[in-house]
């Protein structure tokens, strides 16, 4: 017999009313009975009295036993999330930006309250890849995992190099579609495809951790002469999460865009879509794909994680509690397109191995070899119109 879930409701935005509409069409021996918003004013849908600014009117009510998380604004749901946990209230949350600052935190939080916080509408939006990193590749040694993990980001390269849109055109709609962050350098700038990264990799390898220990660089500086070098090569460029395990039970994990050749999975995902390359040591390769963002398809996969509590389904962390679990490291070496103006970068990056170099007066490229550390060191200076960077080819342990 399931339990019967009266939820209370944090956001009403695009996901928050997207699985609304959803709950709509299905009886499922649930009840909404509040909704928290943030501003009183906003015209609803709903029933006035349904909503309330008020989050401690949820986290108090002692009938409401889940919490639905679906604001924009990581800090306080961070402390919605962590109250209602220690409240005895089981959580679905979609906001992978607290999750992966917090995630440790939380795991124990479940572990000494006794509840469940379950987030497969942070990852990947409508793409059930958590429970399938966690329960179905228990067994199994992952050699890699890498994707498309963001929406917005994948939507503009398909317009910039599909439909030659220009970009603030693209990121525009992008917004208006309802697919990008509030604060849009979340997406672009790759810090959102690493929180889903950091996430993921917490499933699959065990490892927890930090996400300023991630290197991310995105697609805010592209160009269209890397658009045009990669059409020239019969590449495509997308923006991809790499997690890699190597060496003695180690595991890589960063986030760069990188030249997609058409025989890749990932070459063919456009728009909103993401798409998840899993390879195992004896499944070998397989291919996750789905919207990425978006509210009905993000509200899918919030009402698989409120229907799995009904059943008191929790993560158990299996490959986080093993003692012989991954350790994160950075030695590792990537292949890389550079475009840049100023020559001393090559110098600081101690690029090696090139094997291709472009100049003109306004800009220059290079193909070589460069240290993930050396990336970090330098990320800030990577970070500006003139530069553009992006992994091409394998890489390799340093
Ligand atoms: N959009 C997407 O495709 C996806 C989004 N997500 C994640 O889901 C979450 C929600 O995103 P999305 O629906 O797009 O965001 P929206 O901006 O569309 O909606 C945000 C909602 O949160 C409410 N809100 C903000 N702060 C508070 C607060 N302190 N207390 C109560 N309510 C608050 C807003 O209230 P008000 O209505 O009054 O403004 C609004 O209803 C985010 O974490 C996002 O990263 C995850 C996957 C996909
Ligand atoms: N902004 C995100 C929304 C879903 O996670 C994206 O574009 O993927």
């Amino acid at each position: 017999m399931s339990t019967k879930l009266t939820i209370g409701l944090f956001g009403f935005g695009v996901v928050g009313q997207g699985l609304n509409d959803i709950i709509r069409t299905k009886d499922l021996n649930l009840e909404i009975k509040k909704i928290a918003i943030k501003n009183p004013e906003k015209r609803r849908t709903l029933p006035e009295e349904l909503f309330t600014t008020d989050s401690s009117i949820i986290l108090n009510d002692p009938e409401i036993n889940t919490v639905v998380e679906l604001i924009n604004d990581a800090d306080a749901a961070y402390y919605i999330v962590k109250t209602a946990l220690q409240k005895g209230k089981n959580v679905v949350s979609a906001n992978k930006k607290m999750i992966a600052e917090h995630l440790e935190e939380l795991l124990h939080l479940q572990e000494q309250y006794g509840t469940s916080l379950l987030y497969e509408g942070a990852v990947c939006g409508s793409i059930p890849i958590i429970r399938n990193l966690e329960e179905y590749y228990d067994n199994e040694l992952l050699y890699s995992i890498r994707g498309i993990f963001n929406g917005s980001s994948n939507y503009i390269l398909s317009k910039t190099f599909n439909d030659n849109l220009d970009y603030p055109t693209a990121l525009k709609q992008a917004q208006d579609l309802g697919f990008a962050e509030s604060n849009p350098i979340l997406d672009v700038g790759g810090f959102d495809a690493k929180s889903k990264l950091v996430i993921a990799v917490s499933h699959a390898y065990g490892v927890l951790t930090n996400p300023d220990d991630v290197f991310n660089m995105g697609i805010q500086n592209i160009s269209p002469k890397d658009i045009q070098y990669a059409k020239e090569k019969n590449f495509k460029i997308k923006l991809v999460p790499t997690a890699l395990e190597f060496g003695e039970r180690q595991v890589v994990l960063y986030v760069i865009p990188r030249m997609i050749k058409p025989d890749d999975f990932l070459f063919n995902v456009e728009n909103e879509y993401n798409g998840v390359i899993v390879q195992a040591a004896f499944a070998d390769q397989q291919f996750f794909f789905g919207k990425g963002a978006g509210g009905h398809p993000t509200g899918s996969a919030v009402l698989s994680d409120i229907a799995a509590l009904r059943y008191d389904y929790k993560y158990e962390y299996k490959k986080y509690r093993l003692n012989n679990a991954y350790v994160q490291s950075n030695d590792y070496v990537l292949t890389i397109y550079l475009r840049y103006t100023d020559d001393s970068i090559l110098n600081k990056l101690d690029i090696k191995e090139v094997t291709e170099r472009f100049y003109s007066p306004d800009f220059s490229y290079v193909i070589g070899k460069v240290t993930l550390k050396n990336l970090m060191i330098h990320a800030e200076e990577l970070d500006n119109a003139d530069t553009f960077i992006a992994e091409i080819g394998s890489g390799s342990q340093q």
